[in-house]
């Protein structure tokens, strides 16, 4: 039996987490799977019925599950809370607590969404990166931070630092990984000026030296965000810190036609895991029913696949993916002219019929 940890959080989470479950349901009718939901609440939602983002229930459940689904937090309701109670710092916090240091982005254009990326279908076509992102470390995390008060002017400061046995771990992620699919890596930096990066550069190049098969190169994170809407393609498996993979994979989404087809999955050293689209909780959409689904979906194929180990299920669920954008089902997000614009209720349960007739 595994024990799945439902954590919807806030905004569009709920309508998409919502579509989520009702393809496990029919991945469970499918494959006979042994699973037991638990639900809990995160973020916005749990600093309105406990102050505070990530209570200690949702954390306790939270580590007794052998994977977690997630929706999204924040919004402009909680901006003003207190610095540690705001949603965002519960995801940071659920994250840190948990160890889950290796975050895999796969950014994959699908071929029937071709006309909905904002790059030319010549460079995209074909596309599918992975980029992996240090998760629980690195400026996101280091102290000292804060706000103060010096020489009569407010100061913010916030500090960039990595542990040698940080970089090295997911450096090997990233070869591992790469090991399994296109052998390349590309290592960003900002090394011409931030020495924790001079570092993380020497650290990953002398990783590699483990993997002589794989091909490493590096990159400045200026440049990185170049390529990637110059020559997309170039990028086999990208391995960065925390905040430059944040700000690539958004941008890596728009490269797939929509921010709501970016899947991801934060892994601990053991593949223990949280799975959630790379996008927030989109206040601006949030309760209208048009928030894309399939990020969500696709991140439980994720959990399928790294901490249930069914990669079987993981497969159809993306196959089935596949079908409804063959069939012309289209959220507003990738909506393009000929396709047939569908509610985020409507993908869901298309997806989830897809899947019960594979
Ligand atoms: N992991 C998480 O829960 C994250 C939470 N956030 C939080 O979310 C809130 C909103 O942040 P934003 O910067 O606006 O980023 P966002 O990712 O929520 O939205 C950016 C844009 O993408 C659109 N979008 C996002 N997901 C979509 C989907 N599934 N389907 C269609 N369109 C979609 C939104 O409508 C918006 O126009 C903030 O409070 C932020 O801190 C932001 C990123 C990650
Ligand atoms: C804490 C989140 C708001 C960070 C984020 O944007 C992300 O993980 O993509
Ligand atoms: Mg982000």
């Amino acid at each position: 039996m595994s024990r799945i940890l439902v954590l919807p959080g806030d905004g569009i989470g709920p309508e998409i987490v919502d579509e989520a479950l009702r393809v496990l349901e029919a991945a469970q009718a499918r494959f006979g799977l042994d699973i037991e939901l638990d639900h809990g609440l995160v973020g916005g939602a749990a600093c309105d019925a406990e102050g505070d983002p990530l209570p200690e229930g949702t954390l306790e459940k939270a580590r007794a599950a052998d994977a977690i689904l997630f929706g999204s937090i924040g919004g402009p309701k909680w901006d003003k809370l207190e610095r540690d109670k705001r949603p965002e710092r519960g995801l940071l916090r659920l994250r840190s607590s948990l160890g889950l240091f290796a975050n895999l982005r796969p950014a994959i254009l699908f071929p029937q969404l071709a006309g909905a990326s904002s790059l030319k279908p010549e460079v995209v076509s074909g596309l599918d990166i992975l980029i992996v992102r240090e998760l629980t470390g690195g400026i996101y995390f280091g102290q000292p931070r804060g706000i103060k008060e010096e020489n009569g002017e407010r100061v913010g400061f916030n500090t960039y630092v990595y542990t040698e046995s940080e970089m090295k771990r997911i450096a090997r992620v990233a070869f591992d990984l790469a090991m399994q699919r296109g052998k390349r890596v590309c290592s960003v930096d900002k090394a011409n000026v931030l020495e924790v990066t001079e570092l993380w550069k020497e650290v990953v190049t002398e990783e590699a030296k483990a993997y002589p098969e794989i091909e490493l190169s590096h990159m400045y994170v200026d440049n990185a965000a170049m390529q990637l809407v110059r020559a997309p393609k170039q990028f086999d498996v990208i391995v960065t810190g925390n905040l430059f993979g944040d700000i690539l994979s958004d941008e890596a989404a728009m490269l797939t036609g929509s921010i709501g087809m970016l899947p991801s999955a934060s892994l601990d050293e053991n593949r223990k895991g949280l799975y959630e689209p790379c996008h927030g909780s989109a206040p601006d959409i949030a309760g209208q029913g048009i928030a894309n689904p399939l990020a969500t979906i696709m991140s439980l194929a994720m959990l399928m696949r790294y901490s249930l180990q069914r990669g079987d299920v993981a497969d159809a669920i993306e196959a089935a993916v596949e079908k409804v954008l063959d069939q012309g089902l289209r959220t507003a997000d990738i909506h393009t002219e000929g396709s047939r614009k569908v509610s985020t209720g409507e993908m869901g349960a298309a997806v989830a019929e897809a899947l019960a007739n594979g």
